[in-house]
């Protein structure tokens, strides 16, 4: 698999810059968290890394690869928990996970055997067949990780995952994000949580746009 590597990465909201000039290389089996306070730019880099923002400077590239929109970015394999977790309330959860599975191409089986070891591994086993909006906030937000999960994504992006989450269930959260770095992936969490922070191998922490490491990336 291939690295994630953000050269000069850049962006401005109108007036307002967002993320000063930043490099970034994170390789596959790593799993780093983005921390800093509210507004200082963790979404807007993750989302940059994803291919889904226009950089007012610099590059993503995944490999020799150059990430230039969403789309692209997916057929690469780079998947999103988006913040509020992105999922369709009037499916259930095992649907919301299958679905996008199945049109991607994956067999039906094997979609359905990625679903229930997601839904697993988030402890929802027994919720599949619950309409999302029938679940409570951090249920929604573990089905939100298991959707990405089940994707086998190379370069998984995960903003604020466990912010909805008990200890309990963080800890399931951050051991499944875990296994996905173990399994290859290249693993970014953006988050506010201290303890979810301590458990990644490294710490990127953000503010008004400027990145620092707090845990420098190694090996
Ligand atoms: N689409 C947008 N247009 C204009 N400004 C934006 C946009 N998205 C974010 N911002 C601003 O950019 C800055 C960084 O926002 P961002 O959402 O990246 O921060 P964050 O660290 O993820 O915050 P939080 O922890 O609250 O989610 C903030 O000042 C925010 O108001």
């Amino acid at each position: 698999m291939n690295d994630l590597r953000a050269e000069a990465l850049a962006v401005t909201y109108d007036d307002l810059v967002a993320l000063q000039p930043l490099d970034l290389t994170v390789r596959p089996g790593q799993l780093v968290s983005v921390t800093g306070p509210s507004g200082a730019g963790k979404s807007t880099l993750l989302w940059a890394l994803a291919g889904a923002l226009r950089p007012t400077g610099g590059s993503v590239h995944l490999g020799g690869t150059a990430l230039v929109d969403r789309e692209q970015a997916a057929g690469l394999g780079v998947v999103v928990v988006p913040q509020g977790n992105g999922l369709a309330s009037s499916l259930t959860a095992a649907e919301n996970i299958v679905v996008p599975l199945l049109s991607q191409g994956v067999d039906a089986e094997e979609a359905h055997r990625r679903t229930e070891e997601a839904l697993a591994a988030v402890g929802l086993e027994e919720s599949g067949n619950h309409l999302i909006e029938e679940l409570s906030g951090g249920q929604q937000q573990r089905v939100a990780i298991a959707r990405a999960l089940a994707a086998r994504a190379d370069v998984l992006l995960a903003d604020e995952p466990t912010s909805d989450l008990d200890a309990a269930n963080r800890e399931k959260a951050v051991a499944a994000l875990r296994v996905e770095a173990i399994r290859g992936a290249i693993v970014v969490m953006a988050t506010h949580d201290p303890e979810a922070a301590e458990q990644t191998d490294a710490e990127l922490h953000l503010d008004a746009g400027v990145a620092q490491w707090r845990r420098p990336l190694t090996g």
